[in-house]
C-alpha cells in the first residue's frame, strides 16, 4: 500500500494554478493516486470568455485525464472550482466560499504564478510576492492545515552559480517593495526595476526570489516546503508520454525548429539542459506534500527538482535529438525543412539573424502580398527573435543545484512510494525523453495527426525542391552580373566552357 496515496484520501486539498502547466498534472495524479481523497478546492478565475465550470469541464474532458476519467468516474464531483483572482484583495473570493476553505483545508499547493520573463515588475510582485503573501495569511487562519508547499523555481537565485537548497536573501525586503508599489506610479517602478533587480536577468526570477523570501518570513507556525524545478518540460511517464500543452520554454523552440523557422539560436551546446519531466515534478511535490505534513521537519525544507547533477544532458546533445526526431517524425505546414545550429559568436548570430531568418521571412511576405494576401512572417519572426532573446540567458550559462533534501527524502520512501511517485531523474534515457516529447509537441500542442506523416514528408521533398531552384536561380543570376562587370570572371567562364 502507498503511504503517499494513503495520505491524501479523505483531505481537502486547496491548489492555486490548478489551470496552468504543473496544476493539471498535479490535480490528474492527485485523482489518479487518491481517488478517495475528499474534495480539491481549486482558485479559478473566469477567462477567455469562458466561465469557470467550463474551464473545469475543458480540463477533466482532456485527453489528460482520460485515466482519470476511468479511475474516478466522479472526478467532478471531487474538484471544487472557487472563483477567485490572485490579483485583488482576499482574492475577491465570496464570504461563504472564504468560510469553507478556511474551516476545511488540509493540504495547499501553490502554484499560482505569472511566469512570463518581462512582466511588469508591479504585476509580478502583485502575483508572485504579494498574492503569496495573502495566501499565507489565509494559511494561518486555517485550524486543519497540515502542510503548505509552495512551488519556486531552481532560477530565483540564477544570479549564483552554486545553488543550496536555502534560501538566499535578496538586498531590499520583499515587504518593503509590495509598500512601495502601492505609491510608486509606473514610470517610478520602470526607472528603479533595473536597480532593484541588479544581477537577475527578468522579473519573473527576482520576483520568485522575493516570494520565497516572503514565505520564511510569513511562515510562523505553518508546516511549509519550497520545490524548485529548474525547466520543466512534458510528461515522462505519466498519464503517458510526451503531454506537453503550452508553448513556454523549449516547448516554443521545438515548435520553431520543427516549422523551419528557427535555423540558429545563440547558445553554448556543452551547458547543462536542465531540464525536468513535468510528472517528475509533480511526483516530488506529492511525496513533499505528505513528508511534510507527517514528518513536520522543524525549518522549511528546499528541495530542488534539477536533473544536471544527477543525470546531466547538454544542449548539444538535446538540439541534436530534437533535429534527428524530425527526420522520422516532421511537423504538419513547415515553412522550411528543418535545419538549425547553435552558434556562439555574436557576429555570427546577427548574420545568421539577417540571413537565416529576416530575409526569407521578408521574401515570403513579398510572396504573399504579390498572392494579395496579408504579409505575416516578418511579424512572426521579430517575435520568434524576441522570444529567443529572452531565453538566452538560460542555455548560454550552467548551475550547480544540490539536491541532498530531495535524495533525502527519496530514501525516505517505501519502494512501493517510490515506484508509484518516481522522481528519481537518474532512470531517465535522455534519447527516448526527448523523442517522445517531439511526438508530444506534434501530438498534443499542435493537434497533428500521425496519418499526416507521409504528406508532411512531402510537403519537406517539395520546399527541399524549391531550395535548390532558388539556389541555383540565385547562383546564376549572380554570376551572370560578374561576368558582365569583371574579366577574370569571364575568363573564368571561358576556360571551364573550354
Ligand atoms: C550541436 C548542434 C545541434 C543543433 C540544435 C539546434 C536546435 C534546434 C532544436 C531546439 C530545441 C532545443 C533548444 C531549446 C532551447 C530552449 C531553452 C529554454 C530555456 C527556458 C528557460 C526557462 C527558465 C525558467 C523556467 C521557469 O522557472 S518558468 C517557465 C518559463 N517561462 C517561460 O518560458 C515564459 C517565456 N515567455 C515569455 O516570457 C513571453 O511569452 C515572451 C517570450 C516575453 C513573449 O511575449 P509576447 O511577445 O508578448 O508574446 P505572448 O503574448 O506571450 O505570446 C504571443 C504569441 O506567441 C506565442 N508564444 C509565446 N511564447 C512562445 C514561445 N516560447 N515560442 C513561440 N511562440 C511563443 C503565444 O502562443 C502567442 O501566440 P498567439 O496566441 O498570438 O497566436
Ligand atoms: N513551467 C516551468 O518551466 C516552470 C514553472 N515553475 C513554477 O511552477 C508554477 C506553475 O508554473 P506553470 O504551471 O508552468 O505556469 P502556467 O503559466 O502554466 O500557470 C499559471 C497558473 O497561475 C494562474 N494564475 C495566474 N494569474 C492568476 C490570477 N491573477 N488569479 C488566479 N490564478 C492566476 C493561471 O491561471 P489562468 O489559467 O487563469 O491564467 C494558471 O493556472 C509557477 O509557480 C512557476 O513559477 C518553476 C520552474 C519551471
Amino acid at each position: 500500500m502507498s503511504m503517499i496515496a494513503a495520505f491524501y484520501g479523505g483531505k481537502s486539498i486547496l491548489i492555486t494554478g490548478a489551470t496552468g502547466f504543473l496544476g493539471k498534472v498535479l490535480i490528474e495524479k492527485l485523482c489518479r493516486t487518491s481517488p478517495d481523497l475528499k474534495v480539491i478546492y481549486i482558485l479559478v478565475r473566469p477567462k477567455a470568455g469562458h466561465t469557470l465550470q467550463q474551464r473545469v469541464s475543458q480540463i477533466i474532458n482532456s485527453k489528460l485525464f482520460e485515466k482519470v476519467r476511468e479511475v474516478c468516474p466522479n472526478v467532478h464531483e471531487k474538484i471544487r472550482a472557487i472563483s477567485a483572482d490572485l490579483n485583488q484583495n482576499d482574492f475577491a473570493i465570496s464570504k461563504e466560499d472564504m468560510q469553507e476553505l478556511l474551516s476545511c483545508t488540509n493540504i495547499i499547493f501553490h502554484c499560482a504564478a505569472t511566469v512570463r520573463f518581462d512582466d511588469h515588475l508591479r504585476h509580478a510582485v502583485q502575483l508572485n510576492v504579494t498574492a503569496t503573501q495573502q495566501l499565507l495569511f489565509m494559511a494561518s487562519q486555517m485550524p486543519k492545515l497540515e502542510a503548505f508547499i509552495h512551488i519556486s523555481t531552481a532560477f530565483s537565485n540564477c544570479n549564483l552559480k552554486h545553488i543550496d537548497e536555502v534560501i538566499y536573501p535578496c538586498s531590499v525586503e520583499p515587504k518593503k517593495i509590495i509598500d512601495s508599489m502601492e505609491w510608486w506610479d509606473d514610470a517610478i517602478v520602470d526607472e528603479i526595476a533595473p536597480k532593484l533587480m541588479g544581477d537577475w536577468p527578468n522579473t519573473y526570477t527576482y520576483t520568485k526570489a522575493l516570494g520565497e523570501m516572503v514565505v520564511q518570513q510569513e511562515s510562523g507556525n505553518l508546516n511549509i516546503a519550497i520545490i524548485r524545478p529548474s525547466i520543466v518540460g512534458a510528461t515522462w511517464q505519466e498519464p503517458f508520454p510526451g503531454w506537453v500543452d503550452n508553448l513556454n520554454g523549449p516547448n516554443g523552440m521545438i515548435v520553431a525548429a520543427g516549422r523551419g523557422f528557427l535555423r540558429a539560436i545563440r547558445a553554448s551546446p556543452l551547458a547543462v539542459a536542465d531540464l525536468i519531466p513535468v510528472d517528475t515534478v509533480i511526483n516530488l511535490t506529492l511525496a513533499v506534500g505528505w513528508y511534510t505534513a507527517v514528518h513536520r521537519p522543524k525549518s522549511t525544507l528546499i528541495y530542488h527538482c534539477t536533473s544536471g547533477n544527477l543525470n546531466p544532458c547538454n544542449w548539444g546533445k538535446m538540439g541534436c535529438q530534437v533535429l534527428s526526431t524530425f527526420e522520422k517524425i516532421p511537423f504538419e505546414k513547415a515553412f522550411r525543412r528543418p535545419h538549425a545550429d547553435f552558434t556562439a559568436n555574436t557576429i555570427t548570430v546577427h548574420y545568421r539573424n539577417a540571413v537565416s531568418h529576416r530575409a526569407p521571412a521578408m521574401i515570403y511576405d513579398i510572396y504573399l502580398w504579390l498572392t494579395g494576401r496579408k504579409p505575416r512572417m516578418t511579424k512572426l519572426m521579430n517575435r520568434l527573435l524576441r522570444t529567443i532573446s529572452m531565453l538566452e540567458y538560460f542555455i548560454n550559462r550552467s548551475w550547480e543545484w544540490s539536491t541532498y533534501n530531495t535524495e533525502m527524502l527519496m530514501s525516505e520512501l517505501s519502494p512501493e512510494d517510490q515506484r508509484i511517485f518516481n522522481f528519481d531523474v537518474r532512470q531517465l534515457n535522455w534519447l527516448e525523453y526527448i523523442e517522445n516529447y517531439v511526438l508530444g509537441v506534434k501530438k498534443y500542442l499542435l493537434k497533428e495527426d500521425m496519418a499526416g506523416i507521409p504528406e508532411a514528408k512531402q510537403h519537406l521533398r517539395r520546399l527541399q525542391n524549391i531550395y535548390y531552384l532558388f539556389n541555383t536561380v540565385f547562383f546564376l543570376i549572380a554570376w551572370r552580373l560578374l561576368i558582365a562587370r569583371s574579366q577574370i570572371a569571364r575568363n573564368v567562364w571561358f576556360f571551364i566552357m573550354w
